[in-house]
């Protein structure tokens, strides 16, 4: 029978077996619909199904909806720990009076008052995890995470970044919250020199910034002062002029002379002064090698003088490596390596001093190394009245006795020696001039390379 039946199949025409095609679909639906009105719990579960199938659709339409919202609505705003903005981010969001966070984390502050004394502050910064806050009407979401597995190579603290969500027509605050921020960082250094030193290939604050030191409070010998603040100004006013004519935008400046002359306090006054900062590098330090002090040089932060103290350092080990045959820091090649490697664009103004200049290689006096070179010497009377009206401002006629004693003695002290009889007779004019015999005498240095 079934035999018969597969033949004729074969032999009927398409329609025909569509026919049978639908006879055979309608059999199956009389079936199901049969068991589904007649059998409630098959009805039921069918339900389901579809039920269940139409949400899971719906679900996943609703994901991808919201991720399309989400791209459309919503914007990020990453910050690394690397970067400048992170620290001036937290420091503001500490004082932002609109914000709630569960979790903080205490930053210790050292501040320097106008008297010289130093107060302890801590600072509430949001620490890891989750934050908002509301800012001109809107509301951020903030999230500072702290990675397990990576760590700052370079001070080995552990990688951060900070988050910051809005709505996307918000986005513009981002600038605006960054900007204050940054206005905030730069008010606590506002009326203060930072000074900066050297850890590993970077330059770090040292110590909080300091109060300026008051230009009018360093003494040097008639003209010095006013000469080179002059030409510092010059040069700084004249970045167009180098640039058109394609000559690196650099200064060098040497400073020479004996110990305790003020030659690094001069520099720092000229960098308050100036309302610079200060990165100061001595040379002599055991562990700072060419590539390092090439590096450095090239990457100051903004606003900074450079310092190279004590630049014979780097002559002597020459010197020595050669003779003694112990490994040099600091070469004289790498020295001039790094002056003449300096690429910035920017303006850089580099101050060396030394108390030995008959130590240094004439090849570093050349143009573009060194531009300026200045003899800061033992105290001149005129240094060594004016440094007694520091003291004792109004004894004049006790100043000008002081100044005779001193010519008629032959004394050649440094105003750091003078300083120091001043403030062992401390409101003591009197004293100071009867004392003036306790200055040591000091060798005199050559004033003339
Ligand atoms: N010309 C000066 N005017 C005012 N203060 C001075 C002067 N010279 C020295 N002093 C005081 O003496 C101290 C030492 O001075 P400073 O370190 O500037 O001397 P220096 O010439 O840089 O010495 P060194 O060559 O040893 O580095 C400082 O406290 C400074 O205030």
């Amino acid at each position: 029978m079934s035999d018969k039946n597969a033949v004729s199949t074969v032999e009927i025409p398409n329609t025909n077996l569509n026919v049978a095609d639908d006879t055979f679909k309608g059999k199956i639906k009389g079936i199901i619909n049969e068991a589904m009105s007649n059998n409630p719990y098959f009805a039921a579960g069918g339900g389901l199904m579809i039920l269940g199938t139409g949400l899971a659709v719906a679900r996943s339409g609703i994901v991808k909806l919201s991720r399309v919202l989400y791209r459309q609505m919503i914007v990020d705003l990453e910050i690394q720990s690397k970067d400048k903005a992170y620290s001036w981010f937290l420091t503001w969001m500490a004082k932002h009076p609109q914000r709630v966070s569960r979790h903080l984390s205490v930053r210790t502050s050292f501040i320097q008052h106008d008297n010289g004394s130093i107060s302890t502050r801590f600072n509430l910064v949001p620490g890891p995890g989750n934050h908002w806050i509301k800012y001109k009407g809107a509301y951020l979401h903030i999230k500072r995470e702290r990675s397990a597995k990576m760590i700052d190579l370079q001070n080995g603290s552990p990688y951060e970044t900070v988050t910051l969500t809005t709505l996307y027509r918000d986005r513009h605050l981002f600038h605006e919250m960054l900007d204050e921020a940054k206005e905030l960082a730069l008010k606590t250094t506002e009326g203060k020199t930072v000074i900066y030193t050297s850890f590993g290939p970077e330059w770090r604050k040292f110590g909080q910034p300091k109060a300026k030191r008051a230009y009018a409070s360093v003494i040097l010998d008639r003209g010095i002062k006013e000469n080179i603040l002059k030409d510092v100004q010059q040069f700084m006013q004249n970045g167009k002029w180098y640039s058109d004519r394609g000559i690196p935008y650099r200064r060098g400046y040497l400073l020479y002379g004996p110990p305790g002359s003020g030659k690094t306090s001069f520099i720092q006054a000229l960098a308050g002064e100036l309302d610079y900062n200060i990165c100061m590098l001595n040379l002599s330090e055991g562990n700072l090698t060419d590539d390092r002090l090439n590096h450095l040089m090239n990457n100051m932060p903004e606003r900074s003088i450079l310092l190279l103290e004590d630049i014979d350092a780097a002559f002597n080990q020459r010197a020595q490596t050669q003779d003694q045959g112990y490994h040099s820091s600091v070469t004289f090649s790498g020295l001039l390596n790094a002056l003449d490697g300096i690429t910035s664009s920017e303006e850089t103004i580099t101050f060396m001093t030394t108390n030995h200049p008959e130590r240094l290689d004439p090849a570093i006096m050349r143009p573009g190394r060194i531009d300026y070179k200045q003899f800061v010497g033992n105290a001149s009377l005129y240094q060594a009245q004016q440094m007694f009206l520091k003291f004792y401002p109004e004894k004049v006629e006790l100043a000008e006795l002081f100044v005779k004693e001193l010519a008629d003695l032959k004394l050649s002290v440094s105003t750091a020696q003078l300083q120091g009889l001043f403030v062992m007779n401390k409101d003591d004019a009197p004293a100071a001039l009867a004392n003036i015999g306790t200055l040591k005498l000091t060798n005199g240095i050559d004033s003339h390379i």
